[in-house]
């Protein structure tokens, strides 16, 4: 399970955005998470992703509890969640070709000689020709660079994905491309994930179920008992 339990997090303690959140996603499953713009999914999905520490409560990762964030990550937690985020320029290093990209966790974990296999398979997956993978982030289109990050948050094989807004900037041919490329993953591997998004019809369509921010705090689930906070203990 991917577990968020009454996750406060935000950028400056006294005022979180967002407050005693509890979330599950179970082994295989599609959860797609629904809410207004500011409402702090982004932030949401960077605490599950390992990339962002909250202020208080709980990532559980396969029963283990996450005490340590960003590179102070255990290596196995860290390595165990992919992200792809909205904006494939922000995340993309622009001196690397897109084959360097795409291996870049191979090299970060020491596995750099599996590159010359997983690259070209990868790149198939999610449909990048031979010739793409040569040029730099400048020199290719959006669309093509967000399969190249599709591929690079693919490539150590994740037991958990987060999409946060993968393709709000795409046209449809990409968007059907690109969720079609994340379904063939987790068909084989059975990883879980969690798709952030506005467009209630993509993650319908695309998600196993979908859940509304507003439906998430506390404050709302512990009407049924749901949930007891538990504070962050350890790590940055
Ligand atoms: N690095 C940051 N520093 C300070 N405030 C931030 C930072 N990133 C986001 N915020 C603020 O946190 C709040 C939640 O932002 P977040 O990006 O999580 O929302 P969101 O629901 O993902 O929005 P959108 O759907 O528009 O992407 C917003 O008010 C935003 O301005």
């Amino acid at each position: 399970m991917l577990e968020l339990r009454s996750v406060t997090a935000g950028y400056a303690r006294k005022a979180p955005v967002v407050h005693g959140v509890s979330l599950a996603v179970a082994p295989g499953e599609a959860v797609g998470l629904l809410g207004p713009s500011g409402c702090g999914k982004s932030t949401l999905a960077r605490v599950a992703a390992l990339l962002h520490r909250p202020d208080a409560g709980t990532l559980v990762l396969d029963g283990e509890p996450v005490r340590r964030w960003r590179h102070r990550a255990p290596r196995a937690q860290r390595t165990a969640v992919g992200v792809v985020f909205q904006q494939p320029r922000l995340s993309a290093d622009p001196r690397l070709r897109l084959a360097d990209l795409i291996a870049e966790p191979l090299r970060a974990t020491g596995r750099r000689e599996e590159a010359p296999r997983r690259v070209p398979e990868l790149a198939a997956a999610v449909g990048l020709t031979r010739d793409l993978l040569g040029r730099r982030p400048h020199e290719v289109s959006d669309g093509q660079l967000q399969r190249a990050c599709l591929a690079r948050a693919l490539v150590l094989r994740p037991r958990w994905l987060i999409c946060d807004e993968m393709t709000a900037m795409l046209d449809a041919s990409t968007t059907a491309a690109l969720v079609a490329a994340v379904e063939d993953y987790r068909a084989a591997t059975g990883a879980g994930l969690l798709a952030v998004g506005h467009d209630h019809t993509l993650l319908h369509r695309w998600c196993d179920r979908t859940v509304h921010w507003d439906d998430l705090s506390d404050a709302v689930a512990g009407e049924e008992g749901l949930v007891t906070p538990s504070p962050v203990t350890d790590g940055s």
